[in-house]
């Protein structure tokens, strides 16, 4: 199902386990600002709607989201006490190959952390043809992906908690 035949802001509240005690960090890319800013802000309004506390949200900023998995990296191992990360950016295609090398570069860092580090990271990242596929993605007609993510996090960082539940 492509993003456009749904709504990244929809989610099921009653699907949700208890999410008070759980703390989330984000890492915000500043390129393209305007959009990862609408990102954050759907994800932190999303946790809060959920239940997360705001004295439980902490955030970073880095320059652009080739930095997102080293800032993801040192966020685990300041705060180990999250629960989840979420990793936001935007790129949006130019003239040259960039986008490319910037977007294998980032979803391979965030893939590499997920498997071999304990607290999960969330990719939140639009990788988009066109500004306006941005803006519709953050907060505009297809809804707003870093509430997607919020919920995404949530979930990741429940199924973290059972697993040691579970572990002999
Ligand atoms: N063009 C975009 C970038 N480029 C910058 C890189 O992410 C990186 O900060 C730079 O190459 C220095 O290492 N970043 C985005 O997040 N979005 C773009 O569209
Ligand atoms: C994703 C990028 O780095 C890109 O927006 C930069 O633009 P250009 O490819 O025109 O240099």
């Amino acid at each position: 199902m492509a993003t456009s035949e749904k709504n990244l802001s929809v989610y099921n509240k009653e699907s949700l386990p208890n999410c008070k005690d759980m703390k989330i960090g984000f890492v915000v890319s500043e390129w393209n600002e305007d959009i990862t800013q609408n990102l954050f802000q759907g994800g932190f309004d999303a946790l809060l709607d959920v239940g997360v506390l705001k004295e439980n949200i902490v955030r970073w900023n880095v320059p652009g989201s080739f930095e997102l998995p080293y800032g993801c990296k040192k966020m685990q191992e300041s705060f180990d006490m999250l629960d989840a990360i979420v990793a936001v950016g935007n790129v949006i295609q130019g003239e040259t190959k960039h986008f490319d090398f910037v977007c294998q570069g980032l979803t391979q860092g965030i893939m590499d952390l997920n498997l071999k580090s304990d607290i999960p990271v969330i990719f939140c990242v639009l990788t988009d043809n066109t500004r306006a596929q941005s803006e519709a993605r953050s907060g505009g007609v297809h809804g707003n992906k870093g509430a997607e993510a919020a919920i995404a996090a949530i979930k990741m960082a429940q199924l973290r908690k059972d697993a040691k539940f579970y572990k002999i």
